[in-house]
């Protein structure tokens, strides 16, 4: 979908600007003011403001090319502010993410085709969470190793850890990956759409276990997500992006409700609702 072009920035900064509900109250380790982001003449999020709260679990949802993974970037400092601030665990981010604060921020990418061939195993692909801390240069140590065990234990893979991380599922690479971003210890935990191309039970699991791993850490959580139903379930709040805007957030209940939906998904609302709500 085409967005509006630069000229129209200004003035879509404006429209969103900060919400009633929760703007940059005292405890919040992500905020946001009127963000406009930008990839050349396509403009992905047009005057964004949000205040995550500690220990927050925050739902985004919206249609493909809302700008849902644009305001993920933000956050772990990737993105390229037009307009705006962004403030991470008491740090401006105008000038990107230096690596102290990154190896604080734990960010799980949409999932990739991983060749069968590559031969790294999944232990060391949950080592590599390490090397933040570490540093390059230097060789993990036996605390290391018990962070990268008590990982695999808790996202459930610890047998599978001597095996190629190519010959594992979609739902159990799923696993790792998560397990990879925690073993870097962060107080902030980005995924994007973790349930993307799993089938229905691998979805409901990768679900939960965000769920546990959030009651049991109390870690602060930013995840996008099209899995309405779980995530009303699991989240604290929701947060609904439309073409670059936050349309609405809130509770689950206070947001998930079918006008909104209607509005927020259009053409695909029929399905969405069936999803969302049954
Ligand atoms: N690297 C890029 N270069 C150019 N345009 C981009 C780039 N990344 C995103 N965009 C554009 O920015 C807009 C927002 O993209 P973004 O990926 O943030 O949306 P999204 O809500 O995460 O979408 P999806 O649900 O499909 O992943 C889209 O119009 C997209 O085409």
């Amino acid at each position: 979908m085409r967005l509006r072009r630069q000229s129209e920035i200004s003035l879509a900064g404006r429209w969103n600007s900060i919400p009633e509900n929760g703007m940059f109250n005292g405890a919040a380790l992500i905020k946001i003011e009127d963000a406009v982001v930008s990839y050349r003449e396509d403009v992905a999020l047009r005057g964004v403001s949000l205040s995550v709260g500690k220990g927050e679990l925050v739902g985004i949802i919206g249609p493909n090319g809302a700008g849902k993974t644009t305001l993920l970037t933000l956050v772990n400092g990737l993105g390229k502010l037009l307009q705006g601030r962004v403030e991470v665990l008491g740090y401006p981010l105008q000038k990107g993410c230096p690596a102290f604060l990154r190896r604080r921020i734990g960010y799980v990418p949409q999932i990739q085709n991983i060749d069968p061939r590559m031969p790294v195993s999944v232990r060391e692909v949950v080592m590599m969470g390490r090397y933040g801390r570490l540093g390059l240069l230097r060789r993990p140590g036996p605390a290391d190793r018990r962070v990268v065990d008590s990982m695999l234990r808790l996202v459930g893979v610890s047998h599978l850890a001597t095996r190629p991380i190519g010959h594992l599922s979609g739902g159990e690479q799923q696993r790792v990956a998560i397990a990879r971003a925690l073993a870097q210890e962060p107080e902030i935990l980005l995924l994007d759409e973790p349930t993307a191309a799993l089938d229905r039970r691998a979805r409901v699991e990768i679900m939960t276990l965000v769920s546990e791993i959030h009651r049991s850490r109390h870690l602060t959580t930013l995840m996008v997500t099209h899995e309405l139903k779980t995530a009303a379930a699991v989240c604290d709040r929701l947060i609904l992006m439309k073409e670059g805007r936050i349309w609405a957030q809130g509770t689950p209940a206070e947001v998930l409700r079918e006008g909104v939906l209607d509005l927020l998904f259009g053409g695909e609302n029929m399905i969405v609702n069936a999803v969302a709500l049954q």
